[in-house]
Order: C-alpha cells, then structure tokens, then sequence
C-alpha cells in the first residue's frame, strides 16, 4: 500500500497517522486547519511530537495531490457518507475505502455505494484527543480487517501488513460482519445507559442499572439470532451474550464509554449505528425491542437539547 489519505482527524485517525508516517506516505484530510507538529501520548506515558502531512478537504480541492493507495475513513458512523461524498470527486471510484466506525451503519451503506472495494476495521485500539495538536494513546488492542462480503481477501492482507508493519497490530478475517455486530451488540447494552445516566461503565453493574442491561441484552439476543450473529465464544444465547457484557464491563469499569463522552461534550452520539441497526432487524423481523427503541428516543430527547 503506496500511500494513505486518512479522512477525519479526529482520535483514531491521528492515532493512524502516528503510526504509519514513519513507514509510509499518510495524510490526514479535515474540514478544519490542523497544526502540522502533532503529539502523541503512548500508553506507557511517553510523548512524541512528529510533523504529520495534514490538508483541509478545501486545500485539496485546490491544490489536488496525487490518487491515493487507500482511503481509511475515521470520521463518527453518522459522518462517514459527507465527508467521503465532499473527496469524491478528488478520487477515482476504484480506491479501496477503510471503514474504521462502530456500530453497523456506515459499512453496509457505503459497500452497497462505493464501486471499488471496502474495508471494514473494528479495533480495540482505544484514544481520545487532547486539543487540535495531541491525541493519547490509551490503550493497545487488536483490530481486525475484512469486507462484507468476502471479496477483497488479499486487499485486506496487504492493508494488515501495512498496518502491523507500523505497530498498529491487525488481522485479516473472514467473518467482519460478525465482529462488527458482535461490538455493537456489547456497546448497544452498555453506551447508551451509561451516557444517559452520565456513570462509569462498572456503574451498571448496580441494581439501579442491572436490570435495564438485562433487558437490552434479552431483545439484542434474540435479535443477533435472526441476524445469524453467533453467540460470544461458542456459547448459547442470551446467556452468552450476558456472559460477554458484564465481562467487559468488569474490565472497563473505570471508563467513560465514548457515548457519555459525547453526551458530556454536547456532540450527537452514535446512536444511530448502534441503536439503529438492531431496532431496524426488530422491526423487519417483528421482534420486540422496547428497551432498545426507549434508549434510542431517549437519547434522542437528549441531543435535541444540545
Ligand atoms: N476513539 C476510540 O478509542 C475508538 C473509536 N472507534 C470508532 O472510530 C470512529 C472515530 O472515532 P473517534 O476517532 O474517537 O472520533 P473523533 O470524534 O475523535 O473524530 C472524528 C473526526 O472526524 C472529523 N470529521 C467529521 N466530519 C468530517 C468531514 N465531513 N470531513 C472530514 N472530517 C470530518 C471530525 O472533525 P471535526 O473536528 O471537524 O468535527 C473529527 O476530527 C467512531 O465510529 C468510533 O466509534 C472505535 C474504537 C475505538
Ligand atoms: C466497550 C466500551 C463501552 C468501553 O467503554 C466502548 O467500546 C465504548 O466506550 O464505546
């Protein structure tokens, strides 16, 4: 892979371009003027400043640099679609896009739209910026690759290597769509109660919370199933899937999951990737999803207030 336009400067993207600039040509595209001398914080607590190639979407329309190799896209889910509809035009059709979003709205969308191929990264990478000019590193974890419809193996290998070659550890898979559901389905029984509720994650596991977590996991459950979305780690059911949620908020106890942070930000949340798909499936399956369809109004409620 020759060379990355990474669309969408926020905390993953600028973590990317962290980790690929010293190896390969990165640059990282927004809507607003970045500073050029970025720092990163690494998760043992290090600081280093790089210079990163970074160009408003305007600059580019002016002064076009030549095609890229790839295009990773780092914005939220919702703003995936404007922000690779406003390079278009800068880039031939046949690119190969990386979609780096939670939840599962802007994946299937964009495979269905875009004629080249399309990459599909859930990571567990995990960073959050500190002004126009840092972003911390707070943690490593493993992203893995693939696209909806396995078509594009070999694509997904390479960008893999691209990307491990920069420290940036990641693996090619077979089965994304799974993965992608399987986080959405994590994050859709912990963000939303979390972020309406303004609590840590571990904060759920209290009697005050437990049961609505119950609930959401019952309905995504059942639903996950008619999606052929297997159960965590070879297990049955609602039971694996609970299983699952109250593990990863036991070793996420002590965070702010990204929903409240938005929330507490006054930014409109992802509710739409993760909340969305799942009601979407309830519905054409004519399943319940009470639960599911309350947080989503209520979040709604909120962000209208912002
Ligand atoms: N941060 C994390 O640890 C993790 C994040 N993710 C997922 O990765 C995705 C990105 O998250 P994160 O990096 O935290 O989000 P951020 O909010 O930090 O970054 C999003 C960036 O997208 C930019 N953007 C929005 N619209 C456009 C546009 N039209 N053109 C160009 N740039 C645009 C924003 O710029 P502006 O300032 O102009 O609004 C912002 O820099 C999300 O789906 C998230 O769920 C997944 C795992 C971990
Ligand atoms: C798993 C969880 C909820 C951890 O905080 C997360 O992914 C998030 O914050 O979005």
């Amino acid at each position: 892979m020759t060379s990355h336009w990474i669309l969408g400067p926020g905390a993953i993207g600028r973590l990317l371009a962290h980790s690929l600039s010293p190896f390969t040509d990165a640059t990282l595209i927004g809507r607003r003027t970045l500073p050029e001398h970025q720092r990163l914080t690494t998760p043992e607590g290090e600081e280093r400043t790089q210079r990163l190639a970074t160009v408003t979407v305007a600059e580019l329309a002016s002064h076009p640099l030549p095609s890229p190799g790839c295009v990773h896209i780092t914005t939220k889910a919702m703003a995936a679609e404007t922000a690779l509809a406003s390079i278009a035009d800068m880039i031939p059709p046949t690119i190969p896009l990386v979609l780096w979003q939670n939840g599962f709205l802007a994946q299937p969308r964009l495979t269905d739209r875009w004629p080249g191929p399309v990459l599909c990264a859930t990571t567990t990478q995990g960073a959050y910026l500190t002004g126009s000019d840092g972003v911390v590193h707070a943690g490593r974890g493993p992203t893995f690759i693939g696209d909806l419809n396995n078509q594009h193996g070999e694509l997904a290998e390479v960008m893999t290597q691209a990307l491990t070659q920069a420290n940036f550890a990641a693996t090619a898979v077979s089965d994304i769509r799974q993965r992608l559901w399987q986080k959405l389905a994590v994050n859709a029984a912990i963000n939303p109660l979390v972020a309406l509720n303004g609590v840590r994650n571990g904060e759920l596991r209290s009697d005050a919370y437990a049961v609505r977590v119950e609930a959401v996991i019952a309905e995504a459950a059942a639903i996950l199933e008619q999606e052929s979305i297997a159960p965590p780690a070879g297990g049955k059911g609602e039971d694996a899937w609970l299983a699952l949620v109250w593990q990863v908020v036991e070793n996420t106890a002590n965070n702010k999951a990204s929903m409240l942070q938005d929330v507490e930000a006054k930014r409109p949340t992802e509710r739409g990737a993760i909340l969305g798909p799942l009601i979407e499936s309830a519905e054409r399956h004519g399943l319940a999803c009470r639960e599911l369809t309350k947080l989503n109004s209520e979040l709604a409620k909120l962000e209208a207030a912002f």
